[in-house]
């Protein structure tokens, strides 16, 4: 036997086992190279490796030595030490992270090296383990002056290799026991390209994909099952579904996953003025209207070139723009304004609306043939009262959400406080639900947040809940104009708490911009972190 044997011995545990394998073994003239115990409840399970000097000695001979041990209850050769093990998945470990490593002990002898650090040192075929940094290729001062307790951070550093420069940023530090003496000294190195990666990244704006929506419903997960299926095609899509319930979210998964390499460019055709929704839509040329810009300006429809342009509001349009989207979808060309010449288009285009097409068609306030052009392809997303499995999984999401991004503790919502969003309404959907869920994480410390925290825009105004129900007692003392003001604080500051902008609540309630700031005066209404709701003194 001219190798190392490995057994596995099993005993009901007891005192003096290691000494009695120790004397079995000696008997037989081998020697231990290493021996292991590790105690599972009853009993004690032996590793041992030993490399026998008399040459006629084989595994089995051990093995047979041993088998008459007291309290042995199984006895088996392995092929690896449970050290061995933890030794191969550490090496596994640093060799795939993306930092290269080098650790020496007190003598400077090289005690780890990762393969990012032998790639960078050159030193792949050889073996530096266990020899003097100084008299090998990963010589640096840095890991030696650790030694005598210095740290160092983030040192730019470059190598020449054969394979080319590397550039990194050393990070430093000495080992030290418990006692505190100084027993190695451990380099990390960072290369800077993977940085460089991680800062391009990092700048990227988030990304969005059908992964992002988060729902248990069978009607969520078939609208996302339909806009997967579309996504890829140049179709025109129209997504309907109510203020909140995630018709930009799916828009912007649809642009994610169509692969398209252009942005994607966001509209909210009820947000822009309507004097200015035409520049804004095509663009214009240098001079071609008074304040204009000397240079000219690039429209929507151009700045989405090889992306998407998401007509959100799309039914808010008035009928100039209506009729110019219409030729620009049909022509796939526009024309800025003052401009001579047709510029071609190459946007993918995804409108949204809350409101109701047909009858708005039936109206003659939306083109019929504008109407037949985009609804080829709807997704409609249903109300969140409609999927009310979606508010504990939404609920969650959100909450982990506000938690990693205020950098708290992760909290959990009480049965009562799930109880409490169960039997809400949630006329503002999904996005009612985030900014319930993130006012009751920013209010609460605790780690269980509880249903008093839970809080609605009516509670907060002190007002009751939904303007579809006679919400305010009609007091025969109270004069009638009195009890409509408070009605319609109420009104304002729900539709304020459930829309994006003050522009869009405005839109919701069918008023204008101007007179929706007017009412906002009138109640004394304040925006804080938590919502709208009547000012302390107003
Ligand atoms: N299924 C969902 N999963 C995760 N987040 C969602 C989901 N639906 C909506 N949200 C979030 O709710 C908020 C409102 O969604 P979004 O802006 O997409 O709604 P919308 O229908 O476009 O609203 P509006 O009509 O008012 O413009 C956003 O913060 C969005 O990320």
């Amino acid at each position: 036997m001219n190798r190392t044997s490995k057994l596995n011995l099993q005993f009901v545990d007891r005192i003096g086992i290691v000494a009695d394998i120790s004397r079995h073994v000696a008997r037989l003239s081998v020697n231990i190279v290493s021996m292991e115990v590790q105690r599972k409840q009853e009993l004690a399970d032996v590793y041992l490796e030993v490399d026998p000097s008399r040459r006629e000695i084989s595994a089995r001979d051990v093995l047979e030595t041993l088998s008459s041990l007291d309290g042995l209850q199984s006895i088996r050769l392995i092929e690896t030490m449970p050290h061995e093990n933890r030794q191969n998945t550490f090496r596994t470990v640093l060799d795939n992270v993306s930092d290269g490593i080098v650790s020496i002990d007190a003598g400077g002898n090289i005690t780890t090296i990762n393969r990012l650090a032998r790639t960078i040192y050159n030193c792949l075929e050889c073996n530096p383990i266990g020899k003097r940094i100084d008299q090998t290729p990963v010589m640096d001062d840095t890991l030696l002056s650790c030694l005598e307790g210095k740290t160092v951070s983030r040192l730019r550093h470059s190598v020449a290799t054969d394979k080319g420069r590397f550039q990194f940023f050393i990070s430093a530090r000495p080992i030290v026991d418990a006692s505190g003496r100084i027993t190695g000294a451990v380099k990390i190195m960072k290369d800077m390209r993977e940085i460089e990666a991680l800062v391009e990244k990092a700048a990227q704006a988030e990304r969005i994909s059908f992964e992002t929506i988060v729902g248990d419903s069978p009607t969520v997960n078939e609208a996302i099952a339909f806009a997967r299926k579309i996504a890829p095609t140049a179709a025109i899509v129209s997504i309907r579904g109510q203020s909140g319930t995630g018709k930009e979210l799916f828009a912007r998964a649809i642009h994610f996953e169509s692969g398209r390499s252009g942005p994607f460019v966001a509209v909210n055709c009820a947000a822009i003025p309507d004097a200015l929704l035409e520049s804004e839509l095509f663009g214009y040329e240098s001079g071609s209207f008074t304040g204009a810009s000397k240079s000219g300006h690039t429209g929507l429809f151009e700045q989405a070139k090889g992306g998407t342009l998401f007509l959100d509001e799309i039914a808010d349009l008035p009928p100039g723009p209506q009729a110019k989207i219409l030729r620009a979808i049909q022509e796939k060309r526009i024309r800025r304004i003052g401009g001579r010449s047709e510029i071609e288009i190459d946007a993918r285009i995804v409108t949204a609306t809350n409101r109701h097409l047909e009858q708005l068609v039936a109206d003659g306030a939306f083109r019929q043939d504008l109407y037949y052009r985009i609804n080829v392809l709807p997704v409609h997303l249903p109300p969140l009262q409609a999927r009310r499995e979606d508010i504990p999984v939404l609920a969650d999401h959100f909450l982990f959400q506000i938690n990693c991004r205020l950098g708290t503790r992760l909290q959990r919502l009480t049965r009562k406080a799930q109880d409490k969003l169960a039997r809400h309404d949630w006329p503002g959907n999904v996005r009612e639900l985030k900014n319930v869920i993130e006012r009751a994480a920013i209010l609460c410390d605790a780690a269980d947040i509880g249903a008093e925290s839970i809080l609605f825009s009516f509670e907060l105004s002190g007002h009751a809940p939904d303007e579809r129900r006679p919400a305010v007692k009609a007091h025969g003392n109270a004069p009638l104009s009195r009890q409509l003001d408070a009605l319609e604080r109420r009104i304002v500051i729900d539709a304020l708490n459930s829309s994006k902008s003050i522009r869009q609540a405005a839109s919701g309630l069918g008023i204008s911009h101007t007179a929706l700031r007017n009412k906002i005066k009138k109640h004394g209404l304040q925006a804080s972190p938590t919502g709208y709701a009547v000012k302390a003194n107003p």
